[in-house]
């Protein structure tokens, strides 16, 4: 078995009274691209931070390419890219100059790969040469994704990396990143609220809630097999469902479950009087898991 690339065991982090991580466990396999999805406020923004050892956690374990967080090698260090919500680029320098600095930091730097990056994603002699400061919210994030993605990381965390980027930046964007992901076996974590985005190149997804991985697994097998079940509740409590997922009641007694569901499962529960079955969108299947 492959050593996972990222490991979280048991991940707590409260801000003052306000528990936000509250036993977080995931792992990520190489090579995959993984949608971590989330209400607003939900976490993900703070469990990213922990797990890149950026924040420190109240409990809990991380490692990152088999090393504790909290105690990293230069190599693994050197093999991460992240690019947070709020950029904190050197708004004094140039994009140029900027670049140049994070070359000299990284031993894998690919020069190439920048300049034709910066060549595609509108940088000009003009925008290349005005101070960082100057530049506009979305050419900052796409500059930030350039120097993310220079040294050709292993892992890739991305922390809502489109939601200044035009329709046309998006989509260069994603491009960019599974061509990462084909020709280097980059592994990538984004958080993003754009569905359509994450449909387009996600592999896998998570879903945080209540500070917990409340769901997650291949996009596709989720897709096929997560079903909404609607009847009353006496009805819905003698399926007994193997995989079920959430639970809410309602005034009128009924009771909805958010479960997985094999094919076989499917149709006898749809061939029942007096249960609602619906297949999911990813929409409808946000909706249900982060009610
Ligand atoms: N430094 C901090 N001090 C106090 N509270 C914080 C701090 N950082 C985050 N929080 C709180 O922790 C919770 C989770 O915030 P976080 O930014 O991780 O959520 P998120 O899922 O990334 O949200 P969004 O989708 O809106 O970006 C929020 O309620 C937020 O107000």
């Amino acid at each position: 078995m492959k050593t996972p690339i990222v490991h979280v065991a048991g991940l707590h982090k409260a801000f003052g009274k306000q528990p936000v991580l509250q036993g977080v466990n995931w792992t990520i396999e190489p090579g995959t691209i993984v949608g971590l999805l989330g209400r607003n406020g939900a976490g993900k923004s703070t469990l990213l931070e922990c797990l890149l050892g950026l924040r420190e956690a109240d409990r809990g374990a991380c490692t990152l390419l088999g090393e504790p967080v909290t105690a990293l090698s230069d190599t693994v260090r050197a093999n991460i890219g992240y690019v947070p919500q709020k950029s904190e680029l050197f708004e004094w320098m140039t994009p140029i100059q900027m670049l140049d600095y994070f070359k000299a930091l990284y031993p894998r730097w690919n020069a190439q790969k920048v300049t034709s990056l910066l060549a595609r994603w509108g940088f000009d002699a003009q925008a290349c040469g005005k101070p960082i400061s100057k530049l506009s919210g979305g050419e900052k994030q796409r500059l930030s994704i350039i120097r993310a993605l220079a040294h050709d990381p292993a892992l890739l965390v991305l922390d809502e990396p489109v939601a200044s980027l035009d329709p046309v930046g998006r989509r260069d964007f994603l491009h960019e990143l599974v061509n990462d992901v084909i020709e280097h076996d980059t592994t990538v974590i984004f958080s993003t609220h754009i569905l359509s985005d994450l449909e387009r190149v996600a592999l896998d997804v998570a879903f945080l809630q209540n500070g917990q991985i409340a769901l997650q697994g291949a996009l596709d097998e989720l897709l096929e097999s997560a079903s909404r079940i609607s009847g009353d509740a006496g009805a819905i409590d003698a399926l007994r469902l193997q995989r079920e997922v959430r639970r809410h009641g309602h005034a009128d007694g009924s009771v909805t479950v958010l479960a997985r569901l094999s094919a076989e499962e499917d149709a006898q529960l749809r061939a029942r009087t007096g249960l609602k079955v619906d297949t999911l969108s990813l929409e409808d299947l946000f909706v249900e898991v982060t009610r």
